[in-house]
């Protein structure tokens, strides 16, 4: 009997059980209705991913329990696959359960729990060690979670307890170039057993993670012959013969993957707007200074949210350029958002006055820099409370890096789009996004950039031009190298002495940095925990 499966790749909200499960009843609905006989979701689908401390919780676990109880009464007339953590002996597993007609009719538990980069399973898991293989409409079907995939033994084992067909549920998050990873590694387990191979991937954002999906098929010759889109909610349906081939496709209908540009573009987008509508705002707002960073973040942010949900501020200062003001009113005329001017001198002068007592016979230096950033901070803020709408932050990767923003000041916020972007990237994206349509004035991209904190300052008084300081960071936060070996490949040595010195000291500044997207293999934030107080001299 052929077997009409399908892939949900879909959006789950960690926590929400109730509406996780609501639109698991509905999707299994809808898959029926389509003459779907398996529908399979991606890993932990019903807590949503990653659950962290909630799963250290008994009231969470009894709810995940009830709740998949609800789920199983709405399955009939299908196969339902689909993760949720399970307390049995030994602790609590990450299993992908098969409910057939109400009844739960197999379990499988994770084996390998990554334990590494954003990932703490081991935190909360116990390591499954035995394979799962059911039958259906007479086909072996075997199953394996995500990072089972990455390892040879789960699906060794699974074809060795005679597996046809392998389900692959996932939660694998977004970094650029991960879903042509994902396939090659996939495509070689297809071809090295003659597998057909499932891989179904959540899709979404959750605080600094983005799920992009892209769920893909693989036939046994390890051709991909079916991939979903990236970054939206999406069904792959596919036919299955009687020995578990695919039934052959029109290469033609295969969707491309996404270029670098697009791809990380569109995942800020979804972290933007997940955060934003799980988080219940109505909307944004951020400061807007005529300057690249906070023009992307604008456009990010109108591209997830809709232009009548974001609102932007201008706050000039006395070191404002004229030709800053013009640019900003102009983004945000493009973008169709609404604008408002807020000079912060008179902010500025006061705090210059009641703090002139104290600072009597100090001279200028970055305090009253730090003043400016902090006036607008706090301006920000008030109309954040008052208009119920999240302060995105616009600071992008390098900044934060060597410390280059002020605390309470620009770093005020809730959510930070570009916190992972390096400033190189920022001007490839703003181009990318005006090829779409132009949005950014080219005089943005072409002026030198400055913090506009006194008088003719530009950034590269303070820093190396951005394409060495994002090549040595690139060195030192992705690859872990040490100065040496970084002086060793040629760049300047005191250049190297120096963004190292300005990476390690400013932890501290990072740590109560606002969350924001992960687009790298290495983001601030979970994926790389340094002591703040920390004594070793690299
Ligand atoms: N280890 C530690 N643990 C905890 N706190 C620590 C600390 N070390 C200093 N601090 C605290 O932090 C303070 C220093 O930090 P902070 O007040 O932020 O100020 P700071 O880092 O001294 O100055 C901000 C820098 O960012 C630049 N900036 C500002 C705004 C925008 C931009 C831009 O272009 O985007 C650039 C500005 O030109 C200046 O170079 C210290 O006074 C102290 O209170
Ligand atoms: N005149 C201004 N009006 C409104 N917001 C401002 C102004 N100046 C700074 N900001 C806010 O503070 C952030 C940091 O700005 P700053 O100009 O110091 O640095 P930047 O990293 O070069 O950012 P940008 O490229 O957006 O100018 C800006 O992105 C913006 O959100
Ligand atoms: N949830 C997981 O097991 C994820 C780990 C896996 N290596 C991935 O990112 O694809």
């Amino acid at each position: 009997m052929p077997c009409r499966i399908q892939i949900l790749q879909c959006n789950a909200h960690v926590g929400d059980l109730n509406g996780n499960a609501g639109r698991l009843i509905d999707a299994v609905a809808q898959a029926r209705a389509a003459g779907v006989d398996l529908l399979v979701c991606p890993e932990l689908v019903l807590t949503g991913y990653p659950p962290e401390d909630l799963l250290l919780r008994p009231d969470f676990i009894a709810a995940v329990e009830a709740t998949l109880r609800r789920v199983q009464e709405g399955v009939q007339g299908i196969t339902l696959v689909l993760g949720y953590p399970r307390a049995a002996v030994g602790g609590l597993y990450n299993v992908a359960g098969v409910i057939r007609d109400g009844a739960l009719i197999a379990e499988y538990a994770k084996q390998y729990l990554p334990n590494y980069s954003v990932f703490d399973e081991k935190r909360y898991f116990q390591s499954g060690r035995f394979p799962c293989v059911f039958a259906h409409n007479g086909l072996r079907v075997g199953l394996s979670i995500c990072e089972d995939i990455w390892h040879e033994e789960p699906v060794r084992q699974a074809v060795a307890a005679g597996a046809q067909v392998l389900l692959s549920l996932n939660a694998s998050p977004f970094h650029v170039g991960k879903s042509a990873e994902r396939e090659a590694l996939v495509a070689a387990h297809a071809r090295a057993h003659g597998l057909t191979i499932l891989y179904a991937n959540l899709v979404g954002g959750q605080d600094e993670l983005v799920f992009d999906g892209a769920s893909f098929v693989v036939a046994p010759d390890g051709r991909v012959v079916q991939r979903a889109p990236g970054f939206i909610e999406a069904t792959l349906t596919l036919e299955l013969d009687p020995l578990g081939q695919p039934h052959p496709l029109d290469p033609e209908t295969l969707g491309a993957l996404h270029a670098e540009e697009s791809a990380i573009y569109d995942a800020l987008v979804l972290g933007v707007r997940d955060y934003v509508r799980k988080n219940g705002f109505g909307g944004a707002i951020l400061g807007l200074s005529g300057g690249v960073d906070s023009a992307l973040t604008l456009a990010i942010a109108v591209d997830a949210l809709g232009p009548e949900r974001v609102e932007v501020v201008l706050m000039p200062s006395r070191y404002t350029a004229a030709m800053s003001i013009e640019d900003a009113l102009e983004e945000a005329r493009h973008l169709g958002v609404k604008a408002h001017l807020i000079p912060i001198e008179p902010a500025f002068q006061t705090f210059m006055e009641m703090l002139a007592p104290v600072f009597a016979g100090q001279p200028a230096d970055v305090t009253e820099e730090n003043i400016q950033a902090r006036c607008r901070g706090l301006i920000l803020m008030a109309l954040s409370n008052k208009l119920g709408k999240i302060l995105l932050t616009t600071g992008n990767k390098s900044e934060l890096a060597v410390g280059y923003a002020t605390l309470y000041g620009d770093m005020a916020g809730g959510f930070a789009p570009i916190k992972d972007v390096p400033k190189t990237l920022v001007y490839r994206l703003a181009r990318y996004r005006n090829a779409q349509a132009p949005v950014i004035p080219e005089r943005v991209m072409t002026r030198a950039p400055s913090a506009e904190l006194r008088p003719n300052q530009t950034d590269q008084d303070s820093l190396p031009p951005y394409e060495l300081l994002d090549a040595i960071l690139n060195h030192y936060i992705e690859g872990d190298e040490g100065v040496e070996a970084i002086i060793a490949r040629g760049y300047p040595p005191e250049t190297v002495r120096q963004v190292v010195r300005l990476v390690d000291r400013s932890e501290y500044k990072r740590r109560q940095a606002p969350p924001g997207v992960r687009i790298s293999r290495r983001a601030f934030g979970r994926d790389r925990r340094y002591p703040l107080t920390n004594g070793f001299k690299a």
